[in-house]
């Protein structure tokens, strides 16, 4: 793994450097495989970032939009990230309709429909059950109790190591996840921190010594890079 840290002044700064990474990745993974498979993370800290990618020209049809985790509401339900990332960037772009893969949420069974997304993301693949598949680029956020994606603290979905899609729970509600595995097999990771909120989780994450089921975000070291980007409110405090 090849881990990068970097502090940007401000949230706009942030979103910027979030943005010229992002494409950077895009285009050298279009280059070298003639397509991007591409995770996005929910919250609120990626809107910007969605917005500047929407106003960006981009060979979209090669890219494939994914989600890192979703909410387990409907569609159109406020809360859903795809529906966050629909508004502030996909509907506004040409991206053909079969290059938008969301976790689906509508069978009234959370197991169900991450088995149904889990033979969807191996059948796009074309990875045999039980191997996982490195997506170029995956976003994720975290949480002020460190958790990402959602991989919370002290859950089951931590445990999963023979799935790629699990049942994560946020204080008893379900939601669906990639599982850690998934991730860490990715070819670059870029984390988006903003905000002073976050720095006590943080100051864990990086901490010598610290549980992994206390702060998820620790076990994100996959096989390609991985990229911490923050805010100073998030960062000032580190020590890396
Ligand atoms: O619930 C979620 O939270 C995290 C962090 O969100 P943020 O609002 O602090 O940016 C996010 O990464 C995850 O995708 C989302 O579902």
């Amino acid at each position: 793994m090849h881990k990068f840290i970097e502090v940007l002044p401000d949230k706009t700064s942030l979103i910027s450097r979030a943005l010229s990474l992002t494409v950077e990745k895009i285009k050298s993974a279009i280059e070298r495989r003639g397509q991007c498979t591409l995770a996005l993370s929910g919250g609120s800290t990626p809107k910007p970032l969605y917005e500047a990618l929407a106003e960006q020209s981009l060979p979209w049809e090669k890219i494939h939009i994914f989600w890192g985790d979703e909410r387990y509401v409907a569609v159109d339900h406020p809360d859903s990230n795809q529906l966050m990332a629909r508004q502030a960037w996909l509907d506004k772009i040409s991206i053909p309709a079969a290059n938008i893969h969301p976790m689906p949420t509508g069978a009234q069974n959370p197991a169900q429909d991450a088995q149904t997304h889990e033979m969807e993301l191996t059948q796009f693949f074309k990875v045999k059950p039980g191997d996982f598949p490195a997506f170029d680029v995956i976003l994720l956020g975290m949480g002020d109790d460190a958790h990402t994606a959602s991989l919370f603290p002290q859950t089951d979905a931590l445990k999963v190591n023979d799935r790629l899609i699990t049942v994560g729970n946020k204080d008893g509600q379900p939601r669906l996840t990639f599982t850690l595995p998934l991730i860490n097999q990715a070819h670059c990771v870029i984390f988006l921190v903003a905000g002073e909120s976050k720095r006590p989780a943080l100051a864990q994450v990086f901490a010598e010594v610290a549980s992994e089921t206390i702060y998820p975000s620790r076990s994100i070291q996959p096989q390609g890079e991985l990229f911490w980007l923050f805010d100073q409110a998030a960062g000032a405090e580190l020590k890396v």
